[in-house]
């Protein structure tokens, strides 16, 4: 602790004592009271100042203007290991360390994920909405409230596993929108902070046997059948293009993985590596896409002056309701862009840090020396709420993004997807997504009614993706 505290090429950064002699104070803020270590790091920067020390190994910084040093194209950081391993998903793209490994496997997913190809699949996300159009109208034509809570992010995960998987999940056809499968994620999501804070936990967990799993509790049995599920495809993929029978199945992510001439250097990982891959890119579109449409919904509905100006607009861009409203009209329309954008902006995509590790020779922010070696961060839910770019930020304000030049000035600082090399390979899928469902759903319903949420309701709690609390009450609308 004394070494930790006053000898460390660490000590002269400002922060808790406490944070600087052991990784238990981020676990206790990461494990208790709901996941909320995000706030704690947000008072600390506001006590302490633009560099902090959160952990004996660990720096965050809250000036915005570092962020393009810290995540950008080339950038020679990597992926902290000791965060990122406790994931579980070992050579995933996402959770990979090497930036090496990551430069090939990430090459050989993109043509999947290019803006090119979410285009010519964009009818895979049209049928989507289409389902959901169609839950709110009988909803309507019944009297009915609906939990746009779980329908968006059904839209989110069928159109992954169609678009993805070439194996829709079906969500949106269970009455419920599969309730359980969101309650699966969500329960294994404070996991990952003790994995990280006692590694040994993980290699147990990993190795428990799928029926005692099952025994433990009902979503970790209902995970392991969705992984199980998931091997059984993709062998199925794999013997038939062994077998060199012409598949005429839609190109997949496995297709993509299976393929040795992917892209150079590329090696065809293992069935369980892919069935990794495809569980971390279900995991990274769910909630994070899902996140985003909520919150840009709940507060259209919320604000009446919002949602006539997002429906007037709707209405002159689409004179027809009934028409399929394409991505490509809906992204030029300015007043739904800046829906769009407040809507990523409060919803952070991560809402808490993400780290990197510092190389040789070191480097230098705010005047601090940090050695190579240091973990160090920063995220979005400390940029996307500056108060010098973004005056009374809890306010869900389009109007911030509405004239032109000062909208490009406050690009820079919307980080949704964080930036560089590492920046979500999902984004043009996502923002298809969401264009597609608040431009049809809003010129098709224009008097929907939230049903009301508290302060409490409305709170995040980070499991690397933000999910409001188990108890909370979620998104419903009256149609
Ligand atoms: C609004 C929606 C989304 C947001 C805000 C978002 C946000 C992010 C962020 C911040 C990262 C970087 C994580 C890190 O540095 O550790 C990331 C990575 C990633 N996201 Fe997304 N994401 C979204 C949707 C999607 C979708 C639809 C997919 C499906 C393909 C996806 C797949 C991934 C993958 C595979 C990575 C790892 C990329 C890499 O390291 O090369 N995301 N996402």
């Amino acid at each position: 602790a004394i070494k930790r505290v006053f000898f460390d090429p660490l000590s002269k950064i400002p922060g808790p004592k406490v944070a600087a002699i052991t990784h238990l104070y981020k676990t206790y803020y990461n494990v208790t009271g709901g996941s909320k270590f995000y706030l704690q790091v947000e008072r600390l920067h506001q006590k302490y100042g633009p560099v902090i020390r959160i952990a004996p190994d660990e720096i965050h910084l809250s000036d915005p203007e570092n962020y393009d040093k810290i995540y950008r194209a080339g950038s020679k950081y990597s992926k902290s290991p000791t965060f990122y391993t406790a994931f579980g998903y070992g050579t995933a793209a996402f959770s990979t360390p090497s930036n090496e490994l990551h430069r090939v496997r990430r090459a050989a997913l993109n043509p999947l994920f290019s803006r090119k190809r979410v285009l010519d699949l964009e009818d895979v996300v049209q049928s989507k909405v289409s389902k959901l159009d169609q839950r709110l109208s009988k909803a309507a034509s019944n009297g009915e409230e609906v939990d746009l809570h779980h329908g968006l992010r059904a839209i989110s995960v069928d159109t992954i596993t169609d678009y993805g998987f070439g194996r829709c999940y079906n969500l949106l056809d269970r009455d419920d929108f599969g309730t359980q499968f969101f309650d699966t994620m969500r329960e294994l999501g404070p996991a990952v902070w003790f994995f990280q804070q006692w590694p040994f936990l993980q290699s147990l967990a990993l190795n428990i046997p799928p029926w005692l799993a099952k025994k433990l509790s009902k979503n970790l049995g209902s995970f392991m059948q969705l992984q199980d599920e998931c091997r059984e495809n993709i062998v199925a993929i794999k013997s038939t293009l062994d077998a060199g029978v012409k598949d005429e199945s839609r190109t997949t992510i496995f297709h993509q993985l299976l393929d040795p001439n992917a892209t150079e250097g590329h090696v065809v990982p293992s069935v369980d590596n892919m069935r990794d891959e495809s569980f971390v890119i279900l995991s990274a579109a769910t909630d994070t896409t899902g996140n985003a449409m909520t919150i840009a919904m709940y507060e259209v509905v919320a604000n009446p002056a919002v949602y006539a100006k997002l429906a007037a607009e709707l209405n002159a861009a689409f004179p027809d309701p009934s028409v399929t409203l394409s991505f490509i009209t809906l992204e030029k329309l300015p007043y739904l862009s800046a829906v769009v954008k407040e809507g990523l902006r409060l919803s952070y995509g991560v809402i808490g840090r993400l780290p990197r590790v510092v190389n040789e020779p070191g480097v230098s922010f705010n005047g601090f020396d940090i050695p190579p070696g240091t973990n160090i961060g920063m995220s979005s839910y400390m940029m996307h709420r500056d108060p010098d770019h973004f005056p009374n930020p809890d306010s869900f304000d389009p109007e911030r993004w509405i004239e032109p030049i000062a909208a490009r000035k406050l690009d820079k600082y919307l980080v949704p997807f964080s930036k560089g090399q590492r920046q979500c390979i999902g984004m043009p899928l996502a923002y298809c997504e969401i264009y597609v469902t608040l431009g049809t759903l809003f010129r098709r319903y224009q008097t929907l009614k939230a049903m009301p949420l508290s302060e409490e309701d409305l709170q995040f709690e980070d499991y690397f993706a933000p999910y409001r609390p188990v108890l909370a009450k979620k998104f419903r609308v009256k149609v």
